[in-house]
């Protein structure tokens, strides 16, 4: 039973549902599931204007998408140090990309990497990537990633990450806040979402620990809905889950939700 009044909207992240379809017919799909918006990964296969055209055909927004992530076994550039050229060619190829098809958001993906190199490196790419995206209206996002799922990755918490945004103070640099990957690492969501607000960007959600539809597991969905209703979110919310069947049949919630 949900007790929140103001309806959260939701984005499909097109990375992980209907992932079988090619690109613009996800989005078909995404529109006719009721969703408000979507969000994918790396869309570099399909042409722009192929995905712009969905999308005015449905009168979705593509919200975000991310850099690439680099080599086989590399998951993202930008804290690579002495990488920094090819970090910036990713930057440069999601935020062009990204503009001819309206998305607000490029999330640049940081890699494997620690230490004060590391360090330097993102902020250095970070720097580059938000003057960049400042020409073209566009937000950078940063997102921690959870131990078990990307060992090793750079950023681990949203602690991590906000110290990051308010060294560099770059006004369009902000929090890409997963649910599903900061409960695994710190918890104490609903405070951690009301302390973190001023720097988030962009929320994910899915169920803890399966990755799954947000309708089961170690976190309460309707909580965290009503909550973000309280803190004035009305961006759509990120549905970034790994469906465990036909994306179609793992919906219930999305209708439910839509119902309330
Ligand atoms: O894994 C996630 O969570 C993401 O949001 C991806 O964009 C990064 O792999
Ligand atoms: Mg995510």
């Amino acid at each position: 039973m949900t007790n929140h009044t103001q309806h959260q909207r939701f984005s499909a992240n097109l990375g992980f549902l209907w992932a079988d379809l090619p690109l613009p017919d996800a989005i078909r799909a995404a529109k006719a599931a009721g969703f408000d918006a979507v969000e994918c990964h790396w869309p570099y296969d399909t042409p722009p204007s192929d995905v712009l055209a969905a999308l005015k055909e449905t009168g979705l927004t593509m919200l975000g998408l991310n850099t690439v992530r680099g080599n086989p076994g590399e998951n993202g550039l930008s804290a690579l140090p002495g990488r920094e050229d090819e970090a910036r060619a990713a930057i440069d190829q999601a935020l062009t990309y990204g503009f001819e098809i309206g998305a607000g958001a490029v999330h640049v993906m940081a890699g494997f990497a620690e230490g004060p190199e590391a360090d330097a490196a993102f902020a250095d790419n970070l720097r580059y990537a938000c003057s960049k995206a400042a020409d073209m209206g566009m937000t950078i996002l940063i997102e921690p990633l959870n131990s078990y799922d990307a060992p090793g990755y750079y950023l681990k918490t949203s602690r991590q990450a906000v110290t990051i945004i308010e060294r560099l103070n770059l006004p369009n640099l902000k929090l890409m806040f997963d649910c599903y990957h900061l409960q695994i690492m710190e918890g104490d969501l609903s405070r951690r979402l009301t302390a973190c607000l001023p720097h988030i960007g962009h929320v994910q959600i899915a169920s803890v620990p399966d990755r799954g539809a947000p309708d089961h597991g170690e976190l309460h969905y309707p909580h965290i809905y009503a909550h973000l209703a309280t803190l004035g979110w009305d961006h759509p919310l990120g549905a970034e889950y790994k469906p465990n069947g036909p994306t179609d049949a793992t919906l219930a919630w999305l209708q439910q939700e839509k119902r309330t």
